[in-house]
Protein backbone atom coordinates (compact mmCIF):
# COMPACT_ATOMS: atom_id res chain seq x y z
CA UNK A 1 0.00 0.00 0.00
CA UNK A 2 1.31 3.37 -1.08
CA UNK A 3 2.25 5.69 1.94
CA UNK A 4 -0.57 8.20 2.93
CA UNK A 5 1.17 11.81 2.04
CA UNK A 6 1.84 13.87 4.97
CA UNK A 7 -0.09 16.76 3.93
CA UNK A 8 -2.76 14.33 3.21
CA UNK A 9 -2.85 13.11 6.61
CA UNK A 10 -2.19 16.66 8.37
CA UNK A 11 -5.71 17.97 6.61
CA UNK A 12 -7.43 14.55 8.17
CA UNK A 13 -6.04 14.91 11.22
CA UNK A 14 -7.87 18.22 11.44
CA UNK A 15 -11.18 17.19 10.23
CA UNK A 16 -11.08 14.42 12.60
CA UNK A 17 -10.33 16.65 15.69
CA UNK A 18 -13.48 19.03 14.59
CA UNK A 19 -15.82 16.31 14.30
CA UNK A 20 -14.67 14.75 17.39
CA UNK A 21 -16.05 17.46 19.35
CA UNK A 22 -19.28 18.02 17.63
CA UNK A 23 -22.90 17.15 19.54
CA UNK A 24 -25.79 16.60 17.14
CA UNK A 25 -26.70 13.99 15.16
CA UNK A 26 -26.94 15.18 11.79
CA UNK A 27 -24.27 15.72 8.57
CA UNK A 28 -21.68 18.34 8.11
CA UNK A 29 -21.64 20.03 5.29
CA UNK A 30 -18.12 21.45 4.12
CA UNK A 31 -18.96 24.73 2.20
CA UNK A 32 -16.70 23.87 -1.11
CA UNK A 33 -15.94 26.80 -3.37
CA UNK A 34 -13.71 24.14 -5.18
CA UNK A 35 -10.39 25.89 -3.88
CA UNK A 36 -7.52 24.30 -2.72
CA UNK A 37 -8.15 25.35 0.92
CA UNK A 38 -11.96 23.42 0.61
CA UNK A 39 -11.39 20.92 -1.65
CA UNK A 40 -8.70 19.43 0.21
CA UNK A 41 -11.31 20.31 3.26
CA UNK A 42 -14.07 18.54 1.22
CA UNK A 43 -11.68 15.47 0.20
CA UNK A 44 -10.39 14.86 4.33
CA UNK A 45 -13.88 15.27 5.31
CA UNK A 46 -15.30 12.23 3.01
CA UNK A 47 -12.54 9.93 4.01
CA UNK A 48 -12.74 11.10 7.86
CA UNK A 49 -16.81 11.25 8.72
CA UNK A 50 -17.86 8.32 7.39
CA UNK A 51 -15.03 6.42 9.48
CA UNK A 52 -16.31 8.61 12.58
CA UNK A 53 -19.99 7.73 12.58
CA UNK A 54 -21.01 10.87 10.76
CA UNK A 55 -22.64 11.61 7.21
CA UNK A 56 -21.10 14.62 5.51
CA UNK A 57 -22.47 16.44 2.50
CA UNK A 58 -21.18 19.73 0.27
CA UNK A 59 -22.59 22.94 -0.45
CA UNK A 60 -21.34 25.00 -2.95
CA UNK A 61 -22.66 28.46 -3.92
CA UNK A 62 -22.77 29.59 -7.50
CA UNK A 63 -22.31 33.95 -6.60
CA UNK A 64 -23.52 34.45 -10.81
CA UNK A 65 -19.83 37.67 -10.53
CA UNK A 66 -17.68 35.34 -12.78
CA UNK A 67 -18.85 33.97 -16.49
CA UNK A 68 -18.29 30.38 -16.07
CA UNK A 69 -19.27 30.48 -12.26
CA UNK A 70 -22.22 28.02 -12.83
CA UNK A 71 -20.28 25.15 -14.71
CA UNK A 72 -17.36 25.66 -11.64
CA UNK A 73 -20.24 24.46 -9.35
CA UNK A 74 -21.43 21.80 -11.45
CA UNK A 75 -18.32 20.63 -11.45
CA UNK A 76 -17.49 20.51 -7.48
CA UNK A 77 -21.28 19.08 -6.80
CA UNK A 78 -20.40 16.39 -9.62
CA UNK A 79 -17.46 15.41 -8.07
CA UNK A 80 -18.69 15.73 -4.13
CA UNK A 81 -21.16 13.00 -5.15
CA UNK A 82 -18.39 10.93 -6.79
CA UNK A 83 -16.32 10.95 -3.34
CA UNK A 84 -19.83 9.27 -1.57
CA UNK A 85 -20.70 12.86 0.04
CA UNK A 86 -24.33 13.29 1.06
CA UNK A 87 -26.28 15.78 1.01
CA UNK A 88 -24.78 17.88 -2.36
CA UNK A 89 -26.04 21.38 -3.22
CA UNK A 90 -25.06 23.59 -5.80
CA UNK A 91 -26.98 26.50 -4.69
CA UNK A 92 -27.21 29.66 -7.32
CA UNK A 93 -27.88 33.29 -5.07
CA UNK A 94 -28.70 36.75 -6.29
CA UNK A 95 -25.87 38.77 -4.73
CA UNK A 96 -26.85 42.81 -6.78
CA UNK A 97 -28.95 44.56 -4.70
CA UNK A 98 -27.82 43.78 -1.17
CA UNK A 99 -26.50 46.89 0.80
CA UNK A 100 -22.01 46.96 0.84
CA UNK A 101 -19.47 46.85 -1.79
CA UNK A 102 -20.18 43.21 -4.04
CA UNK A 103 -17.66 40.87 -2.34
CA UNK A 104 -19.68 41.84 1.16
CA UNK A 105 -22.77 41.17 -0.22
CA UNK A 106 -21.06 38.18 -2.12
CA UNK A 107 -20.27 37.03 1.54
CA UNK A 108 -23.53 37.73 3.10
CA UNK A 109 -25.79 35.74 0.42
CA UNK A 110 -22.85 32.63 0.71
CA UNK A 111 -23.55 32.47 4.44
CA UNK A 112 -27.13 32.89 4.56
CA UNK A 113 -27.36 29.75 1.57
CA UNK A 114 -24.91 28.00 3.71
CA UNK A 115 -26.94 28.32 6.52
CA UNK A 116 -30.45 27.88 4.94
CA UNK A 117 -28.86 24.65 3.66
CA UNK A 118 -27.78 23.41 6.92
CA UNK A 119 -31.17 24.13 8.97
CA UNK A 120 -32.88 22.15 5.91
CA UNK A 121 -30.68 19.06 6.63
CA UNK A 122 -30.10 19.77 10.39
CA UNK A 123 -26.90 19.74 9.88
CA UNK A 124 -24.51 19.60 12.77
CA UNK A 125 -22.40 22.02 11.04
CA UNK A 126 -21.13 23.68 8.07
CA UNK A 127 -17.16 23.22 7.77
CA UNK A 128 -15.09 26.28 6.19
CA UNK A 129 -11.97 25.91 4.71
CA UNK A 130 -9.79 28.92 6.05
CA UNK A 131 -6.38 28.09 6.95
CA UNK A 132 -3.56 29.11 9.07
CA UNK A 133 -2.55 31.78 5.89
CA UNK A 134 -6.23 32.96 5.98
CA UNK A 135 -5.89 34.05 9.68
CA UNK A 136 -2.63 35.33 9.49
CA UNK A 137 -3.59 37.68 6.58
CA UNK A 138 -6.60 38.67 8.85
CA UNK A 139 -4.79 39.86 11.71
CA UNK A 140 -2.34 41.61 9.49
CA UNK A 141 -5.33 43.80 7.82
CA UNK A 142 -6.91 43.84 11.33
CA UNK A 143 -2.90 45.80 12.49
CA UNK A 144 -3.29 47.88 9.60
CA UNK A 145 -6.54 49.43 10.26
CA UNK A 146 -5.63 49.81 13.86
CA UNK A 147 -8.47 47.09 15.42
CA UNK A 148 -8.51 46.21 19.10
CA UNK A 149 -7.95 42.58 20.29
CA UNK A 150 -11.48 41.60 18.87
CA UNK A 151 -9.81 42.29 15.61
CA UNK A 152 -6.70 40.63 16.00
CA UNK A 153 -8.26 37.37 17.11
CA UNK A 154 -8.64 36.79 13.63
CA UNK A 155 -11.51 34.54 12.97
CA UNK A 156 -12.68 32.08 15.56
CA UNK A 157 -12.13 28.21 15.15
CA UNK A 158 -16.33 27.54 16.07
CA UNK A 159 -19.02 30.80 15.70
CA UNK A 160 -23.04 30.27 15.54
CA UNK A 161 -25.19 31.40 12.90
CA UNK A 162 -28.65 31.86 13.20
CA UNK A 163 -28.06 28.89 15.17
CA UNK A 164 -26.35 27.01 12.98
CA UNK A 165 -22.28 25.96 13.83
CA UNK A 166 -19.36 27.01 11.55
CA UNK A 167 -16.31 25.13 11.87
CA UNK A 168 -12.90 26.29 10.92
CA UNK A 169 -11.40 22.85 11.30
CA UNK A 170 -7.91 24.18 9.19
CA UNK A 171 -6.67 27.03 11.07
CA UNK A 172 -3.69 25.34 12.20
CA UNK A 173 -3.01 24.11 8.39
CA UNK A 174 -1.13 25.76 6.01
CA UNK A 175 -2.53 26.49 2.36
CA UNK A 176 0.72 25.17 1.26
CA UNK A 177 -0.63 21.59 3.05
CA UNK A 178 -3.98 21.73 1.40
CA UNK A 179 -2.39 22.41 -2.35
CA UNK A 180 -0.30 19.84 -1.85
CA UNK A 181 -2.87 17.66 -0.14
CA UNK A 182 -5.04 18.40 -3.36
CA UNK A 183 -1.86 17.17 -5.54
CA UNK A 184 -1.05 13.87 -3.60
CA UNK A 185 -4.61 13.43 -4.10
CA UNK A 186 -5.13 13.99 -7.63
CA UNK A 187 -7.30 16.93 -7.66
CA UNK A 188 -7.10 20.35 -9.83
CA UNK A 189 -8.06 23.08 -7.57
CA UNK A 190 -10.35 26.18 -9.25
CA UNK A 191 -7.93 29.35 -9.33
CA UNK A 192 -10.71 31.93 -7.99
CA UNK A 193 -9.41 35.28 -10.08
CA UNK A 194 -9.98 37.37 -7.21
CA UNK A 195 -7.26 35.92 -4.96
CA UNK A 196 -5.06 37.61 -7.24
CA UNK A 197 -6.49 40.83 -8.34
CA UNK A 198 -4.63 43.39 -6.75
CA UNK A 199 -7.47 45.26 -6.48
CA UNK A 200 -8.08 43.69 -3.16
CA UNK A 201 -6.57 44.17 0.31
CA UNK A 202 -6.23 40.61 0.74
CA UNK A 203 -5.07 39.43 -2.31
CA UNK A 204 -2.15 42.03 -2.08
CA UNK A 205 -1.03 40.83 1.29
CA UNK A 206 -1.23 37.76 0.36
CA UNK A 207 1.01 38.30 -2.89
CA UNK A 208 3.22 40.76 -1.56
CA UNK A 209 3.49 41.21 2.42
CA UNK A 210 3.27 37.78 3.52
CA UNK A 211 5.96 36.42 1.19
CA UNK A 212 8.20 39.64 2.00
CA UNK A 213 7.50 38.86 6.38
CA UNK A 214 8.67 35.41 5.78
CA UNK A 215 11.22 36.22 3.73
CA UNK A 216 12.50 38.88 6.05
CA UNK A 217 11.92 37.03 9.50
CA UNK A 218 11.70 33.51 8.61
CA UNK A 219 9.05 30.88 7.98
CA UNK A 220 7.40 30.28 11.38
CA UNK A 221 6.05 33.94 11.15
CA UNK A 222 2.71 33.02 9.49
CA UNK A 223 2.81 30.48 12.72
CA UNK A 224 3.22 33.35 14.96
CA UNK A 225 0.48 35.86 13.58
CA UNK A 226 -1.69 33.12 14.13
CA UNK A 227 -0.97 32.50 17.71
CA UNK A 228 -1.47 36.04 18.20
CA UNK A 229 -4.72 35.38 16.87
CA UNK A 230 -5.13 32.57 18.92
CA UNK A 231 -4.26 34.30 22.43
CA UNK A 232 -6.14 37.27 21.92
CA UNK A 233 -9.34 34.91 20.92
CA UNK A 234 -9.30 33.52 24.67
CA UNK A 235 -8.56 36.85 26.14
CA UNK A 236 -11.69 38.42 24.55
CA UNK A 237 -13.61 35.56 25.31
CA UNK A 238 -12.71 36.12 29.33
CA UNK A 239 -13.62 40.43 28.82
CA UNK A 240 -16.60 39.89 26.96
CA UNK A 241 -18.19 37.73 30.04
CA UNK A 242 -16.98 39.96 32.37
CA UNK A 243 -18.17 42.82 30.32
CA UNK A 244 -22.01 41.20 29.95
CA UNK A 245 -21.76 40.76 33.86
CA UNK A 246 -21.02 44.60 34.44
CA UNK A 247 -23.33 45.37 31.80
CA UNK A 248 -26.02 43.55 33.98
CA UNK A 249 -24.89 45.06 37.02
CA UNK A 250 -24.83 48.76 36.09
CA UNK A 251 -28.10 48.80 34.65
CA UNK A 252 -30.76 51.19 36.03
CA UNK A 253 -34.35 50.40 36.07
CA UNK A 254 -35.41 52.57 33.46
CA UNK A 255 -32.98 50.46 31.18
CA UNK A 256 -30.20 53.35 31.10
CA UNK A 257 -26.23 52.75 32.84
CA UNK A 258 -25.81 53.99 36.75
CA UNK A 259 -22.27 56.34 35.98
CA UNK A 260 -21.15 55.13 39.71
CA UNK A 261 -20.95 51.56 38.57
CA UNK A 262 -19.36 52.23 35.11
CA UNK A 263 -16.22 54.65 36.78
CA UNK A 264 -15.24 51.48 39.12
CA UNK A 265 -14.72 49.08 35.80
CA UNK A 266 -11.61 49.04 34.15
CA UNK A 267 -11.44 50.83 31.17
CA UNK A 268 -10.78 47.55 28.74
CA UNK A 269 -14.57 46.07 30.50
CA UNK A 270 -16.21 49.61 30.70
CA UNK A 271 -15.75 50.23 26.60
CA UNK A 272 -16.96 46.83 25.99
CA UNK A 273 -19.92 47.68 28.23
CA UNK A 274 -20.48 50.51 26.96
CA UNK A 275 -20.05 48.75 22.95
CA UNK A 276 -22.50 45.81 23.31
CA UNK A 277 -25.21 48.21 25.18
CA UNK A 278 -25.02 50.57 21.83
CA UNK A 279 -25.21 47.66 19.97
CA UNK A 280 -28.76 46.32 22.49
CA UNK A 281 -29.59 50.08 21.64
CA UNK A 282 -29.76 49.32 18.05
CA UNK A 283 -27.16 50.57 16.09
CA UNK A 284 -25.25 48.63 13.60
CA UNK A 285 -22.20 46.78 14.97
CA UNK A 286 -20.98 47.55 11.28
CA UNK A 287 -21.23 51.34 11.59
CA UNK A 288 -20.10 51.20 15.73
CA UNK A 289 -16.59 52.42 15.39
CA UNK A 290 -14.01 53.09 18.08
CA UNK A 291 -14.92 56.89 18.27
CA UNK A 292 -18.70 56.56 18.91
CA UNK A 293 -17.46 54.06 21.69
CA UNK A 294 -14.49 56.81 23.01
CA UNK A 295 -17.36 59.65 22.85
CA UNK A 296 -19.80 57.31 25.46
CA UNK A 297 -17.23 57.01 27.67
CA UNK A 298 -16.16 60.63 27.95
CA UNK A 299 -19.52 60.79 29.22
CA UNK A 300 -18.46 58.79 32.32
CA UNK A 301 -14.93 59.87 32.82
CA UNK A 302 -14.35 63.35 31.50
CA UNK A 303 -17.55 64.87 32.00
CA UNK A 304 -17.56 68.64 31.48
CA UNK A 305 -21.36 68.64 30.82
CA UNK A 306 -21.32 67.90 27.36
CA UNK A 307 -24.15 67.52 24.60
CA UNK A 308 -25.73 63.98 23.77
CA UNK A 309 -23.41 61.51 21.79
CA UNK A 310 -24.81 60.72 18.24
CA UNK A 311 -24.91 57.03 17.73
CA UNK A 312 -25.59 54.89 14.06
CA UNK A 313 -29.79 54.80 13.66
CA UNK A 314 -30.06 58.04 15.11
CA UNK A 315 -29.75 57.21 18.33
CA UNK A 316 -28.54 60.11 21.18
CA UNK A 317 -27.01 59.05 24.11
CA UNK A 318 -26.74 61.69 27.05
CA UNK A 319 -26.03 61.68 30.42
CA UNK A 320 -28.18 62.81 33.04
CA UNK A 321 -27.31 63.15 36.43
CA UNK A 322 -25.49 59.95 37.68
CA UNK A 323 -27.26 58.20 34.43
CA UNK A 324 -26.15 57.75 31.23
CA UNK A 325 -29.51 57.31 29.07
CA UNK A 326 -30.60 57.79 25.35
CA UNK A 327 -32.79 60.44 24.59
CA UNK A 328 -35.33 61.34 21.95
CA UNK A 329 -33.65 62.39 18.46
CA UNK A 330 -33.37 65.61 17.19
N1 LIG B 1 -18.60 29.70 -3.59
C1 LIG B 1 -18.49 29.09 -2.41
N2 LIG B 1 -19.28 28.04 -2.09
C2 LIG B 1 -19.19 27.42 -0.89
N3 LIG B 1 -18.29 27.77 0.05
C3 LIG B 1 -17.46 28.79 -0.21
C4 LIG B 1 -17.50 29.50 -1.44
N4 LIG B 1 -16.56 30.47 -1.41
C5 LIG B 1 -15.95 30.36 -0.21
N5 LIG B 1 -16.48 29.36 0.52
C6 LIG B 1 -16.08 28.89 1.87
O1 LIG B 1 -15.44 29.97 2.54
C7 LIG B 1 -14.05 29.64 2.76
C8 LIG B 1 -13.20 30.88 2.57
O2 LIG B 1 -13.32 31.30 1.25
P1 LIG B 1 -12.36 32.41 0.65
O3 LIG B 1 -12.72 32.56 -0.78
O4 LIG B 1 -12.44 33.59 1.56
O5 LIG B 1 -10.93 31.79 0.92
P2 LIG B 1 -9.93 30.86 0.07
O6 LIG B 1 -8.71 30.79 0.89
O7 LIG B 1 -9.82 31.35 -1.35
O8 LIG B 1 -10.66 29.40 0.13
P3 LIG B 1 -10.72 28.27 -1.01
O9 LIG B 1 -9.29 27.96 -1.43
O10 LIG B 1 -11.41 27.10 -0.39
O11 LIG B 1 -11.56 28.91 -2.11
C9 LIG B 1 -13.74 28.54 1.76
O12 LIG B 1 -12.65 27.75 2.18
C10 LIG B 1 -15.04 27.78 1.75
O13 LIG B 1 -15.17 26.93 2.88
Amino acid sequence: MAALAPPVATVRTAVRRALAGLTGDGPVLVACSGGADSLALAAATAFVAPRSGRRAGLVTVDHGLQPGSAERAGTVAGWACEQGLDPVDSIAVTVDGRPGGPEAAAREARYQALVDTARRHGAAAVLLGHTRDDQAETVLLALARGAGPRGLAGMPVRRELAGVPLLRPLLDVSREDTRKACAALGLTPWEDPHNADPAYARARVRADVLPALVAALGPGVLENLARTAQLLAADTAALDDLAATALADTRSPDGGLRVDGLTALPAAVRTRVLHAWARELGASPAALSHRHVVALDALVTHWHGQGPVHLPGGLRVARRATRLTVVDPV
